[in-house]
């Protein structure tokens, strides 16, 4: 399998090249499990979160140990936006959401018990990729609905277009 070798916050990785669409391929970056890019990128990211950030909030499911580590370091609470509605959500935020890896609709669900933490307050969104951009979208959208400020997007990397809005360790291209 052809890999794509990254450096994140000094530590090396050689990412697999998978397609996730006919004639779209991405150098898969999945944090879960590894331990040592989770924590090296947590680092690195928390020391270039800004100051004036009062709440983390990250989507499920492969950005949630980065936002735990940025959290540990920085002080500052996370929030997570599920992907599946639960019965024991209160009054839920649903958004539809379409990511380049997964190609189809989702949704993006804030339960209602979390609403306050977020109302009022200056948000970084936590993700580890930002790729077409409709994941950021979905999470500015539900943030603004409940009265929150995206002060921050923090990612570990950037994929296909430059995005200077985003504060990140690296760039990752998109492969035919
Ligand atoms: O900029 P976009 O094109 O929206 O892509 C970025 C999103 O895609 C990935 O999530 P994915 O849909 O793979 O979900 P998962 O983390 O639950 O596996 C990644 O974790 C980002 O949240
Ligand atoms: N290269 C990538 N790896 C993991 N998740 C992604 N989401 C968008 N691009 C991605």
């Amino acid at each position: 399998m052809k890999t794509y070798s990254v450096d994140i916050n000094g530590v090396q990785r050689d990412l697999p090249i998978v397609e996730v669409a006919p004639g779209v391929s991405v150098a898969l970056f999945n944090m879960l499990g590894d331990t040592d890019v989770t924590e090296a990128a947590g680092e690195g990211l928390a020391q270039r979160l800004p100051a004036e950030v009062d709440v983390l909030v990250t989507p499920e499911v492969k950005a949630l140990p980065l936002a735990h580590v940025i959290s540990r370091v920085t002080g500052k609470p996370y929030i997570v936006i599920r992907k599946t509605q639960k019965p024991y959500m209160v009054d839920p935020i649903v958004r539809e959401v379409i990511s380049i890896t997964t190609g189809k609709p989702q949704v993006l669900v804030l339960d209602g018990f979390d609403v306050a933490k977020i109302r009022g307050k200056k948000v970084a969104i936590v993700d580890d990729v930002v790729s077409s951009g409709g994941t950021l979208k979905s999470l500015t959208d539900i943030i603004e609905e409940v009265g929150g400020e995206v002060a921050a997007v923090v990612a570990v990397f950037t994929e296909g277009a430059e995005r200077p809005e985003v504060i990140s360790l690296g760039h990752l291209p998109l492969f035919d």
